[in-house]
């Protein structure tokens, strides 16, 4: 690690492949601080994901996203969770090439199950199923190409993830 300051190990993967969940566990475990980018840009818009999407759209989601993943690379020593389309912007794939960064891997069935209706995950809206199928097959090659490791998470709970996880790490 060529930082002073970096993650000790940063989650990437698809909605409902369980990063924020495991973030906080992992955290918990090691006695470090959990740290979300979708919080920190929820911070920075002061309102919600989807309200960002509605009111000022997806481009500039995104580019609050950049900022607050290049910030918290810089300055967070936890674990840190993306959020699932943080890796599509070739800025942060370059600043993720020297972390470690896991990417948790669901199946469409599970992702499925784990995010319910979709409320709050804007890009989710109108068929849940197909818009989760789409994305996994567009982004599956990004979270394979920035990963230094790979979970798989089908079936399983997210402490048996975090404990994978500890186990890939240690
Ligand atoms: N391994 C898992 N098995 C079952 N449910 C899970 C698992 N990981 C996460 N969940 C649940 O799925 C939902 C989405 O998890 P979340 O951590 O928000 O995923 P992400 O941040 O990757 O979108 C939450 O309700 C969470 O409790
Ligand atoms: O995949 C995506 O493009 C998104 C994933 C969400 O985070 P999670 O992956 O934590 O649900 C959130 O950043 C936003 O709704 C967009
Ligand atoms: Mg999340």
């Amino acid at each position: 690690m060529t930082h002073p300051v970096s993650p000790r190990v940063v989650l990437v993967g698809a909605m409902g492949a369980g990063k924020t969940t495991v973030a906080e566990l992992l955290a918990t475990s090691w006695g470090v601080a959990a740290r979300d980018t979708d919080h920190d840009v929820e911070a920075a818009a002061g309102k919600p994901i989807s309200e960002i999407f509605v009111d000022d759209g997806e481009q500039h989601f995104r580019a609050l996203e950049r900022a607050a993943v290049a910030t918290a690379l810089a300055e967070h020593d936890g674990v840190l969770a993306l959020g699932g389309g943080a890796v599509l912007a070739e800025e942060t794939r370059t600043l993720l090439a020297d972390h470690a960064v896991v990417f948790l891997r669901v199946g469409l069935s599970d992702a499925v199950k784990r995010v319910g209706l979709g409320v709050g995950r804007p890009l989710l809206l109108g068929n849940v199923r197909s818009r989760i199928k789409t994305l996994l097959d567009e982004r599956t090659a990004v979270y394979e190409e920035v990963a230094t490791h790979v979970v798989d998470t089908d079936g399983r709970t997210p402490a048996e993830v975090a404990a994978e996880i500890e186990e890939l790490l240690r």
